[in-house]
């Protein structure tokens, strides 16, 4: 077949698909807005589709795969969407098969050759002959590009990139977008991983992270649709900004009502807000805004109450207070009616069993209450002043009875007799002095949330799928809170080591997380192919790890040339006006729709906005508090630029003073957040993490 005749023949196809899905939409009829209930639940269900049929009408497929089973001799063309259409006349011809479709997978997984290709179907393998597969662009209803990676029987049998390449050279705005389309291998592999495993991911920046782990969401969904929901799913990122970037993936794969928050907000909310966080740009001052070396990152009470030990410690406090629920000695209201201690025990033990201790407690008070009653009455004791005196008695040893807020637990390990001598006795008393006024670190948040699901719960339901993204900065201890919100396991865990600039609090080694769990519901995968950037910016990149040591493995790049990574000296005084410049001469190119002037501080990123602005520049300032991102052109201080992604990067302060040895990590994050266009300035000495070799000018 020819190109021209292939061409025809998808745009036939592409005209019967696309006339099919405006038939299917248009024989939607209006909502239902009565109060019957069946109604009610239909209507549910054709919105649900007709919102499937949407996305089918913008972009109805990206993909054709021609198999062939072995049994037979038909080889069938699948063609591949967002979302699956079946034809209206008879429903087992499916003119769009769900990306998610167990067939689906043989376009993500087939890299070529003449061999049998597989895919696992519910009854069992599927085994067969790949002829063809295409990848097909669809914009407004038209073809606009149609690239042929693969087609059996000529002579370059490995699947080209060339389509994937397209891709990445694109530009990119203020949101994060799906990638359905060129979903890899090994992503693939994670995505369709089985529901019920902590998956660990180790992947280097730009390797897709993000955007693997909310694809992994949408597939389990479709996957174990008889067994999760959306709305029992959880995600968890490094704060709000992130979340508004990360918010458009989801509805563009069909999945809407997952709860998205940060650890903190979410640790908030469970406590029902009986404690304020100290403001986060406070600690991220603290720890950026000045030089701080690893021993103070190492010694920092961040990590002491982010470990296992001082899980333990808190473990050992809930316990104490668990052997003080049931009362060891009898209550006696009134002379010669007793409660014994053996009938509280047995109560306690045999009828609250799996309850949390603060709802035993509650339930054992109340029993004790209602014997109190029904002895009284029984005995027929009616006197005011008999009564009056045993309630009394009642409500003195109901108080003695221990009942705690988890912030009320808390502070028992910080001050007075019960204090911890295990807490070193400055971290007690600066925690004290804070919990007094009903304030607390972020460090606070997972022994709280911990301490008050072991004494309360969940209000909500148990989650069925938590992701938890940049989990290089999480603690042992916020992921062992975490897990008791899950009857069994079912995580995605994701983050990079390479980019844990938070190391006052995260984890140095993946096993601190890996370890918490059975080794059998443990899952681990690396992504060391990095789609971001262009190979020039990676390489750059690569080398400032180099000089952090600690074996750590180098992010491969997509073979993607671009510019090569500019390094310039400065003078002082010319250093605004550099940027200026450089920001200038981007803007008119007209190559870039995201450019970013990445700061070391706050304080500098500020001068540099004061600066572009005086200029008529139009540029946002990026802040911690910051609830979203806008693109355009943005200034931000390099802690907060991880996650994001522009399509050109300036780092406006490269300097020795700016970036001392143990800052790789920072520079790292800054440099790998360019995809096309990478340039750092300098108007002092330039920072030693960049090797002489590694210097080209213009
Ligand atoms: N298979 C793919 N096809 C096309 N683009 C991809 C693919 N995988 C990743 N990308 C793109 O690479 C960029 C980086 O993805 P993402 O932000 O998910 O990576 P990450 O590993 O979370 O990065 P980081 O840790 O640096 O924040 C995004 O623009 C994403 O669209």
């Amino acid at each position: 077949m020819t190109v021209q005749s292939a061409y025809q023949e998808e745009k036939d196809r592409l005209a019967m698909s696309m006339n099919e899905i405006v038939t299917q939409l248009n024989e939607i009829g209006p909502r239902y807005t009565g109060n019957d209930f069946t109604e009610q639940m239909l209507d549910l269900q054709r919105e649900e589709r007709k919102k499937r049929l949407e996305i089918a009408q913008r972009e109805p497929y990206f993909g054709r795969i021609d198999f062939q089973e072995v049994q037979t001799d038909k080889n069938k063309p699948l063609y591949i969407g967002k979302a699956g259409v079946a034809k209206q006349s008879n429903k087992d011809e499916l003119i769009v098969i769900d990306w998610r479709a167990p067939v689906a997978s043989l376009f993500y997984s087939f890299t070529g050759g003449e061999d049998t290709a597989a895919y696992e179907s519910p009854e069992g393998e599927i085994e067969g002959y790949v002829h063809l597969k295409r990848n097909l662009m669809v914009r407004h209803g038209e073809l606009v590009r149609m690239v042929d990676s693969y087609t059996r029987g000529q002579e370059d049998e490995a699947v080209t990139d060339e389509f994937l390449l397209y891709r990445l050279g694109e530009n990119k705005d203020n949101k994060l977008r799906d990638i359905v389309s060129t979903i890899q291998h090994e992503q693939d592999q994670i995505i369709r991983s089985e529901r019920a495993k902590a998956l660990f991911i180790q992947g280097v920046a730009g390797s897709g992270k993000t955007t693997v782990a909310l694809h992994r969401l949408a597939f389990l969904l479709y996957q174990y649709a008889d067994r999760m929901r959306a709305e029992r799913m959880i995600i968890f990122a490094p704060n709000r900004m992130f979340l508004d970037y990360i918010s458009g993936v989801l509805p563009e794969l069909g999945v809407g009502d997952i709860q998205q928050t940060t650890f903190a907000d979410w640790a908030l909310e469970l406590l029902e807000h009986e404690v304020s966080l100290a403001s986060t740009a406070d600690t991220l001052n603290y720890w950026f805004e000045q030089h701080r070396t690893a021993e103070e990152a190492a010694n920092s009470s961040g990590r002491l109450k982010g470990s296992l030990s001082f899980k333990a410690i808190v473990d050992q406090r809930i316990a104490e207070t668990a052997d003080r629920i049931v009362p060891v000695i009898p209550f006696e209201p009134l002379p010669g009616l007793v409660l014994k201690p053996e009938q509280m025990q047995e109560w306690y033990d045999t009828d609250y069993g799996e309850e949390t201790l603060m709802k035993k407690r509650d339930r054992l008070a109340s029993r004790i209450r209602r014997w109190f009653e029904s002895e009284l009455k029984t005995r027929g004791i009616a006197d005011k002043k008999i009564r009056a005196k045993a309630s009394a008695k009642l409500n003195a040893f109901l108080k003695k009875i221990p009942s705690y807020t988890a912030t009320q637990l808390y502070m028992t390990l910080f001050h007075g007799k019960q204090a911890s001598p295990e807490v070193p006795k400055g971290v007690a008393a600066a925690t004290w002095s804070r919990l007094k006024e009903g304030r607390v670190e972020g460090e606070d948040l997972a022994p709280l949330a911990y301490i008050h699901l072991r004494l309360r719960g969940l209000q909500t339901p148990t989650y069925d799928h938590i992701v938890i993204d940049e989990a290089q900065d999480y603690s042992p201890f916020q992921l062992e809170a975490l897990r008791l919100c899950q009857t069994a396991p079912s995580m995605t865990v994701l983050g990079d080591l390479q980019q844990g600039i938070h190391d006052y609090a995260g984890i140095q080694s993946w096993k601190e997380l890996t370890a918490l769990f059975e080794e059998e519901r443990t899952g681990y995968f690396e992504l060391n192919r990095s789609y971001r950037s262009t190979m020039e910016i990676i390489e750059f990149a690569n080398r400032i790890l180099g000089a952090m040591g600690g074996g750590v493995k180098p992010a491969v790049p997509v073979f993607r040339s671009g510019d090569p990574v500019l390094v310039e000296a400065i003078e002082p005084v010319s250093w605004a006006s550099g940027i200026i410049s450089t920001v200038r001469e981007w803007q008119s190119s007209g190559l870039y729709e995201t450019i970013s002037v990445i700061g070391r501080t706050a304080g500098q990123c500020e001068i540099i906005y004061e600066a572009l602005k005086a200029e008529g520049l139009e540029p946002s300032l990026v802040q911690s508090k910051q609830p979203e991102y806008g693109g355009g052109l943005s200034v931000v201080p390099v802690y907060l630029s991880k996650g994001l992604e522009f399509d050109a990067v300036l780092i406006a302060d490269a300097d020795a003073d700016s970036y001392a040895d143990h800052d790789a990590k920072l520079l790292y994050v800054g440099c790998t957040r360019a995809l096309h266009k990478l340039k750092l300035i300098h108007s002092g000495k330039l920072t030693a993490l960049i090797a002489p070799e590694q210097l080209t000018t213009e």
